[in-house]
């Protein structure tokens, strides 16, 4: 059983312009993977505040894995990434090349998203893309290997089995 915070960065989704559809697909699939969610929050495209929020979420909280949606496209208020790199210790590039790889089967524009993740002390953060749909895509494909990650990551595994 793992904690999972919940971090949407859209202007329009926090100036109540839009209904946010994405935490909630994130929310509804983890907890299928049997996740607690601790914390779910829209917040702006803004660097600072997105950063707060996971250091918020990593070292009050000690949440196990954080995934944020949106915010990693071209747009100028596009920060996600950065705020991303400016919190955890240790890259995971893996995850977001598999994110990428599998939705480039998809669509070509995959190849937009500059979504990063990795590791800040115990948490696992993990960039997604802002649609609904790049989300339950993104999470269908990982979900399966990262409980192994987080397994390892908090000591509850050291071993590799291939399965
Ligand atoms: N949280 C969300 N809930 C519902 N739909 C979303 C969400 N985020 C993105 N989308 C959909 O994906 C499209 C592309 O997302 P993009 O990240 O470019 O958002 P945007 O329209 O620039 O606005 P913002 O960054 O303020 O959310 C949006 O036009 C919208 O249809
Ligand atoms: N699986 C999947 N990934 C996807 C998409 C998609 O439809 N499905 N859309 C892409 C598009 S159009 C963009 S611009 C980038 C960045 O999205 P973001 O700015 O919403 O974070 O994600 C990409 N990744």
């Amino acid at each position: 059983m793992f904690t999972l915070g919940i971090i949407v960065a859209s202007d329009k989704g926090s100036k109540g312009l839009r209904v946010d559809e994405s935490g909630p697909v994130i929310r509804e699939m983890l907890e299928q993977h049997h996740y607690i969610t601790r914390k779910y929050v829209v917040l702006p495209d803004e660097k600072e505040a997105l950063a707060r929020e996971m250091i918020h979420m990593c070292d009050d909280l000690s949440i196990d894995l954080i995934l944020t949606s949106g915010g990693t496209g071209f747009s100028h208020r596009d920060v996600t990434p950065e705020a991303t790199l400016s919190v955890v210790e240790r890259l995971t590039p893996g995850i977001s090349e598999a994110i990428r790889y599998n939705s480039l089967q998809i669509t070509p524009r995959a190849m937009l998203s500059r979504a990063v993740s990795g590791i800040r002390k115990n948490t696992l953060i993990i960039n997604l893309p802002g649609s609904p749909k790049a989300v339950r895509e993104s999470l269908q494909y990982i979900l399966p290997s990262i409980a192994h990650g987080l397994e390892i990551l908090k000591g509850t595994a050291s071993e590799c089995a291939r399965k």
